[in-house]
């Protein structure tokens, strides 16, 4: 982020007196080997003398005209971390500076430490003009109850640190700053973005926006610790929260389902100012982006996925839905959320087999769109492969998954953001689902959707083969590399012809024509495949039978 010649800080720090700005500034530069700047000690330096000495000489306004100046100046000038004094943020001037800095991409963080913590420690070390005279406790608090609403509004980034050591606290603030961020638009409603890091749920106030007066908090029960979480920090910023748990997975996505949620939010009084949360795997999000979508024509909702796949797929391009007796997603809207918080934090508890199965959907982005994500898997294999949730946090492997992530998010945000309702360009994101839904059908949902994906995907690249769109070797690269991440490539569970009816059902096809999406020569390049001849349909699927 930088104009030409120009400068500007990875982050700047706001916050109250005592709040930690300069300790915790310090420890995250040093954690991130980043030079460090305190604004008050800057000043200090350029007027040649102490603070309270400036005040006393030339008074407050004339010391808040020298700290916006400097301050502007140094958020055009310096890459490191910057904090700020302060009283610093109440200055207009010095809000036309920060907004001018988000505008850029810019994160200003909001420090919001405990207010007893803050004010003991501001109070410890004296040096403070702006709490001098009278009761330091009582003028701290005033100060602290005129600038909460103003800091909190001023910025961007918001992390709590209440009870945190400075590392703690230092550790919160440089996850914030290491988020990804994938803006995705939204030609007919309003844009979003996915933040992909350890920490993203601390978004979710911010990104709820307006003080809906009630979220119902949908999630299931193996993800309960990672809903705690979110019901701690909405309570906390003042939301009334109704915990809604759903049944598990697939048994969770059905109208049935769905009927009791509305259900609950009529006895609640939920109206269009209320909002919902999803927490879990895709079926969680899918079902409560439905709630979300139906409950009064539609209510905000934000989704934090906790699967590999939900993070990389199902929570991102407002497909959501329910299954019925017919098959999986057939009934549902399109609705996109308000927001998307990937917290890494939450592939914490999840289970090896079931990052494996998104793995399958990464690879597919890296098929139909971005190669390098294949090349990324094929070096990492080894070590996705062998994804133990319990010490993935803080690894190497952290932050290869958070590239793969946010990789594929960018393909399915390309894509949904063109064509929302799925009208040409998203179904290249059906790459390897026309086979892939049929062996889950087949399967009765047994197989993992990654996992049926993942040989759909060997069976569209046979059938490329045969009508000479690609060459046997991507065929075989095919195999190797999703062989190498522990996803299946073949499948024996059924006859040509059961198969052959439930695509001909498949959303893509169109009369009594079949049609698929597959590669065109090479990783990247996707054209659409129209009534492809019934030989080459049938042998591909014999090839893909061990
Ligand atoms: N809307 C879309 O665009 C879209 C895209 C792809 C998939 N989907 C849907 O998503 C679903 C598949 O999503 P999925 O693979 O996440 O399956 P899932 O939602 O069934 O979750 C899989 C299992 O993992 C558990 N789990 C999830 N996160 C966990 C965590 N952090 N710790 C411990 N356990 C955890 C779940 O409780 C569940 O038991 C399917 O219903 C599919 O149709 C939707
Ligand atoms: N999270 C924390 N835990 C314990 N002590 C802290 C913490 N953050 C700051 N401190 C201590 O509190 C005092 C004030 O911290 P400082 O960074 O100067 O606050 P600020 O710059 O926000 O006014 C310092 O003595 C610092 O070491
Ligand atoms: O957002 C989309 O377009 C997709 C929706 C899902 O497919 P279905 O719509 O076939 O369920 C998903 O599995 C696929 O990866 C992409």
């Amino acid at each position: 982020m930088s104009d030409a010649g120009m400068q500007h800080p990875v982050a700047v720090i706001i916050g109250m007196m005592g709040a930690g700005k300069t300790r915790v500034g310090r420890e995250v530069s040093q954690m991130m080997g980043l030079p460090f700047k305190d604004a008050d000690i800057e000043i200090e330096r350029e007027v040649g003398m102490t603070i309270p000495e400036y005040f006393s000489r030339y008074g407050e306004p004339a010391f808040r005209k020298v700290e916006s100046d400097l301050i502007r100046r140094t958020l055009d000038e310096f890459g490191g971390l910057f904090a700020l004094g302060g009283g610093a943020p109440m200055t207009p001037a010095t809000q036309d500076a920060l907004a001018d800095y988000i505008d850029g991409g810019g994160r200003v963080i909001y420090l919001q430490a405990d207010p007893k913590e803050a004010m003991e420690r501001a109070n410890r070390g004296g040096g403070r003009p702006m709490l001098d005279g009278g009761d330091a406790n009582a003028r701290w608090m005033r100060l602290y109850e005129q600038r909460d609403p103003v800091f909190d509004r001023i910025a961007n980034v918001h992390v709590r640190t209440h009870g945190s050591t400075p590392q703690m606290a230092a550790r919160k603030v440089m996850n914030m700053i290491e988020e990804r961020v994938v803006h995705v638009g939204v030609v007919s409603a309003d844009d979003y973005n996915v933040r992909i890091g350890e920490g993203a749920m601390n978004h979710l106030a911010p990104v709820l926006g307006d003080k809906p007066a009630r979220i119902a908090l949908i999630h299931t029960q193996p993800v309960q610790r990672h809903s705690d979480r979110a019901r701690a920090l909405l309570r906390q910023a003042g939301y009334e929260v109704s915990d809604i748990v759903i049944p598990d997975a697939e048994a969770g996505k059905t109208v049935t389902v769905a009927n009791g949620v509305w259900e609950r939010l009529g006895a609640e009084g939920f109206t269009r100012s209320d909002a919902v949360v999803g927490v879990g795997g895709g079926a969680a999000t899918d079902l409560a982006g439905f709630v979300a979508a139906t409950w009064m024509r539609g209510i905000r909702y934000v989704n934090c996925p906790t699967s590999l796949l939900a993070m990389v797929d199902a929570s991102t391009g407002g497909k959501t839905g329910t299954n019925t007796a017919a098959g999986k997603n057939l009934v549902g809207s399109f609705y996109t959320p308000a927001g998307v918080l990937a917290d890494m934090t939450t592939l914490a508890s999840l289970p090896n087999d079931i990052f494996v199965e998104g793995l399958g959907e990464v690879a597919k982005s890296g098929f139909i769109s971005d190669p390098e994500i294949l090349r990324i898997l094929e070096e990492h294999a080894d070590e996705l492969r062998g994804f133990d949730g319990a010490t993935f946090l803080g690894t190497p492997l952290e932050d290869v998954v958070a590239e793969l992530i946010e990789r594929t998010v960018r393909v399915k945000a390309k894509h949904v953001s063109a064509d929302l309702k799925e009208a040409g360009l998203r179904e290249f994101l059906n790459y390897g689902h026309t086979m892939g839904h049929a062996i889950e059908k087949m399967e009765h949902f047994r197989w993992r959707h990654g996992n049926a994906v993942a040989v759909g995907m060997v069976y569209a690249a046979e059938l490329a083969c045969l009508l000479g769109h690609i060459d046997r070797d991507l065929v075989d690269y095919h195999r190797s590399l999703l062989a190498s991440l522990g996803l299946p490539t073949s499948w024996n569970g059924g006859s040509f012809e059961d198969v052959l009816a439930i695509m001909h059902r498949d959303k893509k096809a169109r009369g009594n024509k079949l049609r698929f999406v597959v590669l065109d020569g090479g990783p990247g390049r996707m054209m659409h495949l129209d009534d492809p001849p019934a030989d080459a349909v049938e042998e591909a699927f014999h090839r893909i039978q061990h």
